[in-house]
């Protein structure tokens, strides 16, 4: 992917911010539209497809088709909320932003600043993750990153309407597949699994929107 990238002509990346965001955004990325963004996303979206965990965590209904980003010279990206809801104008589809993912491709040492860095209710977290690893947060923080003051910060970003809209109760049914799959290694054949998988489902069901 990042051979294809270091190729591509970027463009200014205010062209997809809201009039807030704007004001903050300094650079460079491919919309989904972009040949190339089509090309990689498709890549992104099938390795989501396959992890585990991400499926767990996000419970996706619907993701927003890939960007990449680049982030090079000062460029910086102040403090906004994510638009709430999304047009996919390739798809004729929207999607309702319940978690945003940044997908690091540049190793850490490539470049300075950078970091991803966003607020909850228990104060700022910063995530500068090695190259290949992706960062999922709720696109109700308020989030931030850092100027690079030194080489280039390449990243994909996409957003999931989530089958359960509310974090809480996401976090609740992550919980609960995490420790139900750790008991499927260890004890597949105790009686209360049935019961357990069941009351997981079931919650699913009651909260799950379609
Ligand atoms: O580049 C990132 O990690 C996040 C970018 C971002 O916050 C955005 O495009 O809304
Ligand atoms: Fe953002």
């Amino acid at each position: 992917m990042r051979g294809v990238l270091d190729q591509t002509q970027w463009e200014d990346g205010r062209v997809t911010a809201g009039p807030q965001a704007a004001q903050v955004k300094r650079n460079l990325q491919l919309t989904e539209e972009h040949p190339v963004a089509q090309q990689l996303g498709e890549i992104v979206l099938k390795a989501l497809g396959r992890n585990e965990t991400f499926l767990s965590a996000a419970l996706p209904h619907k993701v927003f088709p890939p960007l990449f980003n680049c982030y090079t010279g000062g460029g910086q990206f102040g403090m906004h909320v994510d638009t709430a809801v999304r047009d996919v104008r390739t798809k004729g589809l929207r999607v309702r932003t319940d978690l945003s993912g940044t997908l690091f491709l540049s190793a850490p040492e490539e470049y300075d600043g950078g970091e991803l860095v966003m607020e909850d209710t228990y104060g700022a977290h910063a995530a500068k993750l090695p190259a290949g690893d992706l960062v999922l947060y709720p696109s109700t923080s308020l989030h931030k990153v850092n100027a690079v003051t030194r080489g280039a910060r390449i990243a994909s970003i996409f957003w999931v309407q989530s089958l359960v809209r509310e974090d809480s109760q996401r976090t609740l049914l992550f919980e609960m597949d995490s420790a139900l799959q750790k008991l499927n290694k260890t004890s597949a054949d105790h009686a209360s699994l049935v019961q357990l998988t069941g009351v997981y489902h079931n919650l699913l069901r009651r909260w799950a929107e379609l």
